[in-house]
């Protein structure tokens, strides 16, 4: 694999809150147009790890680089599409507004804004809720509305902090179609996930169980190697069961 189609190179990276050690010196190289999951429960790390990607914390140990530079770089901000885990919306606008805001922040310009909207929104099929207030909105509705604002700049590279928690699985579905389609025009998607279904359209996944990264592979080569007969079962044998 060639060095410059490595678009995130995560080197030899801990995190510590206090003596709380929470991740522990992970490395791992992601190319361009990959799907990418962390896969791992509750508490093991993924945000932590997917939040320093983001430029959102540093490391206590070791060094991110996306795309050759080391984060966190202010430049690179455009390239990149963050969804958190938690929504960080405006509840008192619509969504319109919403959308409206962080489009002009990201420097969209009147008519390409307009277009944008319209695109994200059908993709996340909120349209008809276009002007709802987001307080209006369901938990469900607010990941989407989410994911339609972390794709608004057309990013690069999108990291995207559990997407489809409390999405219906047909919803669920329509916003993995459209990933596949993202990523097949290029874009570089990092998920976290702790939904095996999930974790089996990832083209490659990393394991991570309290704070170490257990197994890297594509979801086939994981399931092989372990003989194992799941996602799950897999997981469990690189985790020592
Ligand atoms: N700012 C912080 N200060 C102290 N501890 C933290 C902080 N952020 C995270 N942690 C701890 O780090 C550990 C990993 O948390 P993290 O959110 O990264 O896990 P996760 O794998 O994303 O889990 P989940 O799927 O529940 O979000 C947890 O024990 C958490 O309590």
């Amino acid at each position: 694999m060639s060095q410059q189609n490595n678009i995130v190179s995560i080197r030899n990276v801990s995190k510590a809150f206090g003596k709380h050690s929470v991740l522990h010196e992970i490395t791992l190289e992601i190319s361009a147009g990959e799907i990418f999951g962390f896969l791992g429960p509750s508490g093991a790390g993924k945000t932590t790890l997917v939040k320093q990607l983001a430029g959102l914390d540093t490391p206590t140990e070791g060094a991110n680089f996306l795309f050759g530079d080391k984060m966190p770089n202010i430049h690179l901000i455009n390239k990149i599409g963050y969804m958190a885990q938690s929504d960080a919306l405006y509840n008192e606008l619509t969504a319109k507004e919403n959308l409206e805001f962080f489009a002009s922040l990201y420097g969209l310009k009147h008519k390409a804004r307009k277009k944008r909207i319209s695109e994200v929104m059908e993709l996340v099929s909120l349209t008809d809720d276009l002007n709802k207030l987001v307080s209006n909105y369901s938990g469900g509705m607010k990941r989407r509305l989410s994911l339609a604002i972390a794709l608004l700049h057309q990013p690069q590279l999108l990291i995207l902090d559990e997407p489809t928690v409390g999405i219906d699985p047909v919803l669920r579905k329509s916003i993995w179609d459209a990933f596949v389609s993202l990523k097949e025009n290029g874009t570089t998607i990092i998920v976290t996930t702790h939904v095996m279904d999930e974790a089996e359209k990832c083209d490659r996944l990393g394991m991570i169980r309290d704070g170490k990264l257990i197994a890297v592979g594509t979801p086939n080569m994981l399931v092989q190697e372990t003989k194992a007969s799941s996602i799950e079962e897999a997981f469990l044998i690189y985790g020592g069961a």
